[in-house]
């Protein structure tokens, strides 16, 4: 993790600012980096940290992105005069110029390719450069926004010329559109940026026509922009964690990348002053989670905005802590996305869908009338917000502090038959916790033959165990090699999962009869298979076909981020039941994937059920429990179109029990 503290100005700088004459930014102030790194000290999570020095660019670095002029005059800046200083600045919008400030923006941009070098020489996985001043708005000739380098621009094609990276995806959180970044790659089809952010129908700064959804970059860039803009204020972790789904992952898994930089800018959290979003710190546990199975794992967080100094600490903690590889938290009582979050969904999906196959079925924008009513709406909003506006800015936003995220003392757990050899990094469960003769009888009634002898009961019997060490976290995840996995499932989710955990998702992988009540929400069920299984059981018991089967890695995908992931942040399991019945045909990258995605819930409370005839991809499951990157899955095949319709048709079929499957706007609204 590199940071670039940039001292504040001093006396001795030869140059006393007399606050009059110089306007001074009252947000992006040196405390933004002081009080986020003495979080990270103060929490221990520093010293768990690589450190990785900061060094200024070099011009070459900085002339990557920026213009021979535009560098030869911010290098005159630190000798300037106060009225030379004060024009100087004036040509630009937002940004303020201190003498200091082109060595603070050369260490910021060194900082961030520092950061790249480690990474993608795999001296570090990942990391997060804590720098200011911030990059996204600088453009070529620009300053703006209190940017002056793009830091992150130029670690993306640092990244490509230096280490030969072929496409680099930049997930840009922050509220502000980092127009910079758009125009520098808006043509180039080997850089993805995705950027989400306040536009309110561009009456939020920078006030830019091309932030809206339909900039999708041109020529054969088309399709490598994608603008997700917030038209209202008060976004929440639905709203965020939908677009996530619904967007950014599926796209981002059909590109590919070969490295993921993040602007990572915390005015999207709850509390900042410029963004006004109520989206809590602990979101971007999972934002960051959600991205850390790409690329290998190869992942760099930039720092960019973010302006209430609690949040920005708490923010920051939560997407180091999740780099770290630490448990993310639960995120409790999540809503329905908004319909304005929803219309802005539905919008970016019809114009991106088609560019991306993965999204080559989505629903057409918010027919005409409906958008035409909602901007009505939204003008009688306005009316209404211009009040509402001082009552909101008074009051002071409250959120509660992210909970503890405590590493279990046992990351892994197996339950292995006695000849079966356990996977290195994994602890063998041998203790196994005396069932009790109830237990054991129902155990022997089930229709199991081989329940009844001894290790039929040993196995269950160490498989209460480990689902009870899970509870109390003193075990991360586990997989256990049992005889037959299906009367395995039923035995854990009917007799031993129900009296310990309160709500249990099974995934199923592969076909198999899975045949038990699950009407009381106990327990959701998902299962991803090539059967198609015309009945529905149900609002609890969900089949996903996959025509082409478990491995049609872009089915899978399909299903996992447009059905699995929504519904299990909807559920909020308490354990997660992740099932490969025999002969599933899923390949071992996205079994991989799988678990890691699998890992936002529950904690990370998830334990596998495999055959023991399945041991082959004990390797790949241990690896992936442990917390190793999944592969890269292969670049996505274009999907038979069949499939897509499907998903999309079960989607809209299930949205309305299941809020955080919802696409598009409520045409009854
Ligand atoms: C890195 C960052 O995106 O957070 C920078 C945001 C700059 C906001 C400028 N506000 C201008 C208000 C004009 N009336
Ligand atoms: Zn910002």
């Amino acid at each position: 993790m590199g940071w670039g503290l940039t001292d504040p100005p001093q006396e001795e700088d030869g140059l006393a600012l007399q606050e009059e004459a110089v306007p001074a930014c009252k947000i992006e102030v040196p405390e933004r980096l002081s009080v986020s790194y003495e979080a990270l000290v103060r929490t221990g999570l520093s010293d768990r940290c690589v450190s990785v020095p900061p060094r200024e660019a070099s011009d070459a670095e900085i002339l990557l992105v920026h213009s021979e002029e535009y560098l030869e005059g911010v290098k005159k800046t630190p000798h300037m005069t106060l009225e030379d200083l004060k024009e100087f600045t004036l040509q630009y919008g937002d940004v303020y110029f201190h003498p200091n400030i082109y060595h603070c923006a050369k260490l910021a941009a060194g900082s961030a390719l520092q950061l790249v070098d480690s990474v993608m020489t795999g001296k570090v996985r990942n990391g997060m450069a804590l720098v200011r001043p911030p990059g996204h708005h600088s453009m070529r000739s620009a300053a703006s926004g209190f940017c002056v380098f793009n830091n992150v621009a130029i670690a993306a094609r640092y990244a490509k010329q230096k280490h030969g990276a072929e496409r680099v995806l930049i997930v840009d959180w922050d509220i502000h559109h980092g127009q910079g970044v758009q125009y520098c790659f808006e043509d180039d089809p080997s850089v993805l940026y995705f950027s989400w952010h306040r536009y309110e129908r561009q009456k939020f700064w920078p006030n830019l026509r091309e932030s809206d959804y339909d900039s999708v970059g041109k020529g054969s860039g088309a399709g490598f922009n994608v603008n997700v803009p917030w038209n209202e204020v008060g976004m929440e972790n639905s709203d965020y964690l939908s677009v996530f789904c619904h967007v950014l992952l599926p796209v981002a898994y059909e590109f590919c990348p070969d490295l993921v930089l993040v602007c990572a800018g915390f005015d999207s959290a709850i509390g900042d002053p410029e963004g006004e979003m109520c989206a809590t710190p602990d979101i971007f546990a999972h934002l960051t989670h959600l991205l850390m199975n790409l690329a290998g794992g190869k992942l760099c967080a930039v720092l960019e905005g973010g302006y209430n100094l609690t949040s920005l600490a708490q923010s920051v903690c939560q997407t180091v802590q999740t780099l770290l590889g630490d448990p993310l938290p639960q995120l409790a009582n999540l809503r329905s996305p908004c319909e304005s979050a929803l219309e802005s969904l539905q919008c970016v999906r019809s114009v991106q869908r088609r560019y991306w196959s993965i999204l080559k079925h989505a629903a057409d924008s918010a027919t005409t009338d409906v958008s035409n009513k909602r901007i009505k709406l939204a003008k009688a909003e306005e009316e209404k917000a211009e009040t509402a506006e001082d009552e909101r800015s008074q009051e002071e936003k409250v959120w509660p502090e992210p909970a503890e995220r405590l590493r279990p003392p046992v990351c892994s757990a197996s339950v292995l038959p006695d000849d079966a050899a356990c996977p290195d990094g994994l602890k063998r469960l041998v203790s196994s916790k005396d069932l009790g003769p109830l237990l054991v009888s129902r155990i022997r009634n089930r229709s199991m033959e081989d329940a009844g002898d001894a290790d039929g009961v040993a196995t269950f019997s160490r498989l209460y165990t480990l689902i009870e060490k899970m509870r109390t976290n003193e075990i991360g995840n586990g997989v256990a090699l049992v005889p037959d996995v299906a009367a395995a499932v039923e035995c854990v989710v009917q007799d031993l999962g129900s009296d310990l955990v309160s709500r249990v998702l099974v995934v199923c992988v592969g076909k198999e009869e899975l045949n038990y009540a699950t009407a009381d929400g106990k327990m959701l069920v998902v299962q991803i298979s090539g059967e198609d299984k015309e009945e529905q059981k149900g609002k609890y018991y969900i089949p996903v076909c996959l025509k082409k089967g478990c491995g049609d890695t872009v089915g899978f995908i399909q299903a996992v981020f447009g059905l699995l992931l929504p519904l299990g942040y909807e559920y909020d399991p308490g354990l997660v039941l992740l099932v490969r019945m025999p002969g599933s045909g899923v390949g071992d990258c996205m079994w991989q994937q799988l678990i890691g995605l699998l890992k936002g819930f529950a904690k990370g409370h998830t334990l596998v059920l495999m055959q023991t005839n399945d041991g082959a991809c004990m390797g790949p499951t241990a690896s992936a429990l442990l917390g190793h990157p999944a592969p890269p899955l292969q670049e996505l095949l274009t999907p038979l179109p069949d499939d897509g319709g499907a998903l999309e048709r079960m989607r809209e079929r299930l949205q309305a029990d299941w809020k955080m499957l919802q696409t598009t706007v409520s045409s009854g609204n």
